[in-house]
């Protein structure tokens, strides 16, 4: 059963998250990210890297794409803010873009 981020997982690993460009949504215990690319073939090159990573961990961002812009939004809907596996998907799309 996924569980919400305990305040010491909070305090231990959003830090690296945060100083990597993500900012925390305190309202509605979310992390977000824009992510600029050179154009658009390579956001939505991106965007489907992480759909396989998104799809093979059952773990889905919310997410929108404008020309070479992605703004993703990661939260646990089924817990009603962070879990871990929001921490592994951004960890992953930070991987991604190298
Ligand atoms: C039924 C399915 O496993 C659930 O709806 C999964 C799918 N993907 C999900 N993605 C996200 N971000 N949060 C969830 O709670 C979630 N739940």
């Amino acid at each position: 059963m996924t569980e919400k981020l305990t305040q010491p997982e909070r305090d231990s690993d959003l830090p690296t998250l945060l100083d990597n460009g993500w900012t925390h949504d305190a309202d509605r215990d979310a992390i977000a990210k824009t992510f600029e690319f050179g154009n658009f073939i390579d956001a939505f090159g991106f965007m489907t890297r992480a759909a396989i990573w998104a799809e093979k961990w059952n773990h889905h961002p919310e997410w929108s794409n404008v020309y070479k812009t992605v703004e993703v939004t990661l939260t646990t809907h089924d817990v009603g803010g962070l879990s871990t596996l929001d921490l592994k998907l951004a960890r992953k799309m930070d991987q991604l873009i190298g």
